[in-house]
């Protein structure tokens, strides 16, 4: 099996001038990645002084044009800059190259795109003029470079190439002009016509000055470019070690190219050129995504070599020996997703990373959006029952929780008195909890003292459930068929209740509504609930394809997504858990709305990015210590009652915490974790389990983030009685902390209050104001004016001699006043900033200065909500 990565090569043609290429069709070598021809020849020399294309890679890097076309341009450019100085509105036309202005040959155009032929010679990629100047201030020059690119883009579709590799902008601070051109050439039909041509701007993958810095740029582009589909990038890949807070970031990003210098390889003791460890595992990583491109793209990534005639000289095997070493690394990987995916049962790695918003289907390997499921309001599909019948990590798990519960069960059960011990699987599906149960208590030998029942609202699920109890359950299984909120038989009491309506949210598959229901009609103190909890988990993410997928469907952005295999980075230092549900659900909550949340998490951002939404996780205590948890693994947690410890003695993120104590709904372990003592600081995900993919709460807007930022990430869960709804809403904040002397603090930002958590110094002005002098009253015109005069924005005479803040303003007009005389009482929300600490003048204080706040998405639910 081999993942949807090519190899390519900068072909170094130095008569590249004049002549066309020949693309040896004769020489037939098996190339695709993993398979190096015999032969290790990169060029030849025809008998006529040609050089033929290098012919075991997939693809060969070539520049559409030369340096003869160039010279073409610049002559008419200069003949259209003579004219238009006497010619009023000439016109600026660039004539389109001839055959000999030309590097790659029209001649054999369906060898052109490498990624669906079964043809062995070389497909092209495209250099797109790297002498033009996309960012001059002069309108001509851009106009010119504009012709240019059109005119070879016509010409790479002319002959099937697909990919162009664009130059990076030339003055970073004429970022804009650059984008304008690029953007005027992706909305040209020649480059988004069907099937659309891919321009990817190189661009070095990153630099040890500031290593978010390229990141940036291309951030900046593509955003002036408005997300185009069209346009991805090609890296150039360091020498050296790459931070892993950049390589994420560039591994969720449309990358089409690695650029890959005989530079940055070593040689081994045999001579050989590697590459060093760091820079495998950044090809691997790739490797695994593919390629980030989009749906029309094949999501293919090339791998391209160059420079090797620098120093195949200095190597062992010349410079067939750095192919075949990138064609191993990439048999290497292809071998671990092998294994891996067989791991997941998944299958064939994606080969078409395509995003599209279908219902879930059997496929679980391509990236896919997809909108939550509704189990509850909603009938699976047959289909959608096979594929998490297939989860047998997830059975496994509640085969162990079912087996640990009845144990216990078994211990205060008296079945003479209290008998039969009854069993309920409630949204019993098309049976496969049922079985797990029977096994176990077949294990136990107590099938004849145990009353099971399967509870199951979809009809077509119940014919399953009819046929199993038939031909596995020795018809001793109860069938009910009805909606658990309206289960009549109040008479019965349940000892154990297993369910499975977990969303990939946990809770948003309305588990808590139904199974209250369960515990409200059905329950006795010593009633079981499988799952016992389960707890909600987000984190702040940057996933530019999100972004731009769901920004084409209307609203789209205003709903949740379950987002399977698409890439995201984790922009936080922590995952936070934000709210849980325990069963029974009146034991653990105090309060009577039991099913509405609502939690502000507060995170820490440290490098800067560009937030395209929430992601949200969740894990299940099953029982006691069996878990399901679909967190990623190793990522740090704050766990809600850290939470609370923490806002009780200071919000702010400074506090250091060597071991996070796990809460009680993460108490446990699964599989090899070995959690001792209770206490883990790390994440982790239940290995193998595949039925659940992340969710994601996206925003409106991308959300720009600066280096060192707390975001304050606001999740509700609403559910309401009177429309019988329950829906999400969700917004962003971002706060930066400036340093400033005490003395800038007398004007605080408009926007930022003071916080009592934070150290801040609130200066009041005592100035003297001036009586107004003459005691008779001006009339209005004479007033205005002498508030003009007296220089109102400067200095703050002529006010009356009472002083007063904004906020005492503020608390005035609500009657909040705390003065002796204040007859509503003492005031509910301290809005008074004299109550702060006051600091010295000079003294350097921080102040939390809020840069960024996102729209509150799915008010009332009305893009997406969840009936009951
Ligand atoms: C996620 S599926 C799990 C099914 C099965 N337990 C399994 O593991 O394959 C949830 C099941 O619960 C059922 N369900 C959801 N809400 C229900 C309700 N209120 N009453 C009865 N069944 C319900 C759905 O029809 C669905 O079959």
């Amino acid at each position: 099996m081999h993942s949807n990565v090519f190899v390519g090569v900068k072909f170094n043609n130095s008569n590249e001038q004049n002549q066309i290429l020949e693309n040896d069709n004769g020489i037939s070598t098996a190339k695709k990645n993993g398979s190096l021809s015999s032969s290790s020849s990169t060029t030849t020399t025809t008998t006529n002084g040609k050089n033929r294309l290098p012919n075991n890679y997939d693809y060969v890097l070539l520049p559409i044009t030369n340096s003869r076309y160039r010279e073409n341009v610049r002559r008419q450019f200069n003949l259209f800059e003579k004219e238009s100085k006497s010619v009023d509105h000439s016109v600026l036309q660039i004539s389109e190259p001839q055959l000999q202005d030309l590097c790659i040959p029209p001649f054999n155009a369906t060898h052109a795109n490498n990624s669906n032929s079964n043809n062995d010679s070389p497909a092209y990629i495209g250099l797109l003029s790297s002498w033009l100047e996309l960012e001059s201030p002069k309108v001509s020059i851009r106009e010119m470079a504009f012709q240019v690119l059109l005119n070879e883009c016509k010409y790479a579709r002319f002959v099937g190439i697909n990919k162009l590799i664009v130059a990076p902008p030339r003055d970073l601070s004429e970022l804009q002009r650059y984008s304008q051109v690029i953007a005027k050439l992706l909305n040209h039909k020649v480059v988004s016509g069907s099937s659309p041509l891919l321009l990817s701007i190189s661009l070095p993958l990153y630099e040890d000055s500031d290593p978010l810095a390229t990141w940036e740029l291309w951030n900046t582009i593509r955003k002036l470019c408005d997300y185009h589909r069209s346009l991805s990038v090609s890296l150039a890949v360091p020498r050296i070690k790459t931070p892993s807070h950049v390589l994420n970031r560039w591994l969720c990003e449309p990358v089409s190219c690695l650029l890959i210098s005989s530079s940055i390889f070593a040689t081994n003791k045999y001579q050989y050129p590697v590459l060093h460890k760091f820079n495998q595992n950044l090809i691997q990583k790739f490797q695994r995504l593919n390629g980030n491109s989009h749906a029309n793209m094949n999501g293919e990534l090339c791998i391209i070599l160059h420079g090797m005639e620098k120093y195949s000289g200095a190597v062992k095997g010349g410079e067939s020996a750095y192919l075949e070493y990138i064609n191993y690394l990439l048999k290497k990987g292809d071998k671990l997703f092998v294994l891996r995916n067989n791991d997941n049962q998944e299958g064939s790695k994606r080969n078409n990373p395509s995003i599209v918003y279908n219902q879930p289907t059997l496929d679980l390997c391509s990236p896919r959006l997809m909108p939550p499921l509704k189990p509850h309001s909603e009938s699976l599909s047959n289909q959608v029952y096979s594929v998490f019948e297939k989860d047998t990590v997830k059975y496994d798990s509640y085969h162990a929780a079912i087996q640990e519960a009845l144990k216990d069960l078994l211990t205060t059960h008296r079945f003479d008195q209290d008998s039969p011990l009854i069993i309920l699987v409630a949204g019993a599906g098309r049976g496969p909890l049922v079985d797990r149960t029977v096994q176990v208590v077949k294990n136990f030998n107590i099938w004849n003292q145990v009353q099971l029942i399967a509870l199951e609202k979809n009809a077509q699920a119940c014919l399953y459930l009819q046929k199993r109890n038939y031909d596995f359950w020795d018809n001793r299984v109860k069938i009910v068929k009805q909606d658990m909120l309206h289960w009549e038989d109040s008479s019965l009491k349940v000892d154990l209740c297993i369910s499975e309506l977990l969303g990939s949210f946990g809770c948003n598959e309305l588990a808590p509504e139904c199974l209250w229901e369960i515990e409200k009609n059905h329950s006795k103190p010593s009633t079981i609930f499988i799952p016992q909890s389960y707890a909600s988990y987000v984190a702040p993410i940057s996933s530019p394809l999100i972004l731009q997928n769901l920004s084409e469907v209307s609203n789209a952005q205003e709903s949740p997504w379950i987002m399977h295999n698409v890439p995201y980075c984790i922009l936080s230092s922590r995952v936070n858990e934000i709210w849980s549900f325990e069963h029974p659900l009146r034991n653990s909550h105090s309060d009577t709305d039991f099913f509405s949340k609502s939690s502000l998490s507060e995170f820490k951002v440290k490098h800067r990015g560009e937030m395209h939404g929430i992601i949200g996780f969740f894990s299940a205590r099953l029982y006691n210590d069996t878990i399901l948890s679909t967190l990623p693994d190793d990522c740090v947690l704050d766990t809600v009652s850290l939470q609370r410890d923490e806002i009780s003695s200071d919000a702010s993120f400074q506090r250091k915490i060597d071991q996070i104590q796990i809460t009680d709904s993460l108490k446990g372990a699964h599989g090899s974790k070995n959690l001792s003592d209770n206490k883990f600081n790390k994440s982790f995900h239940t290995p193998g389990l595949y039925s659940w993919s992340p969710i994601v709460f996206p925003l409106r807007q991308p959300f720009p983030i600066a280096d060192d930022t707390e975001l304050s990430v606001f999740m509700s869960r609403n559910h309401s009685l009177q429309e019988k709804l329950i829906w999400y809403e969700w917004s962003v904040e971002s706060f930066v902390y400036l340093v400033v002397s005490g003395a800038s603090m007398q004007k605080p930002p408009m926007n930022t209050p003071p916080t009592s958590t934070r150290k801040h110094s609130a200066q009041h002005h005592h100035q003297q104001h001036r009586p107004s002098g003459s005691g008779s009253q001006p009339n209005y015109e004479t007033r205005f004016s002498e508030l003009d005069e007296m220089g109102f924005n400067n200095t703050e005479q002529g006010f009356l001699p009472h002083h007063e803040t904004g906020w005492q303003s503020v608390n005035d007009i609500h009657g909040l006043s705390t003065s002796a005389d204040n007859a509503v009482g003492p005031p509910m929300f301290n809005l008074d900033p004299q109550n702060e600490t006051e600091e010295d003048e000079d003294e350097e204080v921080h102040v939390r200065v809020k840069t960024g706040i996102s729209a509150l998405h799915n008010i009332n639910g009305k893009s997406f909500s969840i009936p009951l």
